[in-house]
């Protein structure tokens, strides 16, 4: 929650953590979007989290859904599983998550993806159609798609998949996006991946040491960024392709 809430500040963006059923739906009336992450699970967040994507849906603002861990525990799996029916503008996953989700076969360890980004592709493509929403898969490049097209993020660094909820702060950036660029929430995904992943590309140099660093000084530069970063930079600027 505490790099998720500084990647939002740190973009301009005004998060609010609440999980209790007693006031999600009351928040769902102040908030733009709404982002639920299932990361650290309990019965009673479940409920909260039923909740606050009904109020959402219900008052028309959009609802994005991180599926973390898919696939390890029955119980996780149940409740995603839940939430999915609740149409989601955006479910955003790692390679193995997005295949658990989608029900295709795989091996997942927890959190950390077991899969890599082309196994998940077609899996992602077929819950877009499925579902009727974006699906974003994480990796060394990160694939977005609404079931028909695709678009392709080159930005980002490996030392990204060594600092924990880098993936849920990257969904979170993508929830603000989309609450402010909600006529294209395929382009505005790709775009928070791609901003997020040159924060990091622009933050590697001599002073990063290793994640810990890394953390500090994407945050950093995320707040910071200018749009000549964001365009002409030694990391290329922002990358993003059309499949
Ligand atoms: N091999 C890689 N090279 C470059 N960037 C990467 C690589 N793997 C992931 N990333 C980037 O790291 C960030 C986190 O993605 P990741 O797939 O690790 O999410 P995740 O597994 O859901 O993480 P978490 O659950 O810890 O939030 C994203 O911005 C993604 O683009
Ligand atoms: C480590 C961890 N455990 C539950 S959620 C989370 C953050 C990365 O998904
Ligand atoms: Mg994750």
């Amino acid at each position: 929650m505490d790099i998720m809430a500084n990647t939002l500040l740190a973009a301009g963006a005004s998060p609010a953590m609440a999980h209790s059923a007693q006031e999600v739906e009351d928040f769902s009336k102040l908030a733009s979007a709404l982002l639920v992450n299932v990361g650290t699970l309990t019965p009673d967040w479940t409920d909260g989290m039923q909740l606050a994507a009904k109020a959402a849906k219900h008052n028309g603002k959009p609802w994005i859904l991180d599926p973390v861990g898919a696939g390890a525990t029955p119980f996780r799996t149940k409740v995603i599983t839940d939430l999915v029916k609740l149409q989601p503008a955006l479910i955003r996953g790692n390679a193995s998550e997005i295949m658990a989700v989608a029900g295709a076969a795989v091996q997942t360890r927890g959190v950390d993806t077991s899969a890599e980004v082309s196994d998940a592709l077609q899996h992602a493509q077929q819950l877009a159609r499925d579902v009727g929403c974006i699906v974003a898969v994480s990796g060394q490049v990160d694939m977005v798609t609404d079931g028909t097209k695709i678009l392709s993020v080159h930005n980002g660094v490996e030392m990204l998949t060594s600092i924990t909820a880098t993936g849920c702060s990257v969904t979170a950036l993508a929830a603000a996006f989309i609450s402010a660029g909600p006529e294209d929430p395929l382009f505005a995904t790709a775009a928070a991946f791609s901003v997020f992943g040159l924060s990091a590309q622009l933050a590697m140099g001599k002073d990063v040491a290793g994640p810990a660093s890394l953390r500090v000084g994407l945050i950093d530069k995320l707040f910071n960024m200018a749009e000549a970063d964001a365009v002409i930079t030694a990391g290329g600027g922002l990358t993003i392709s059309e499949d």
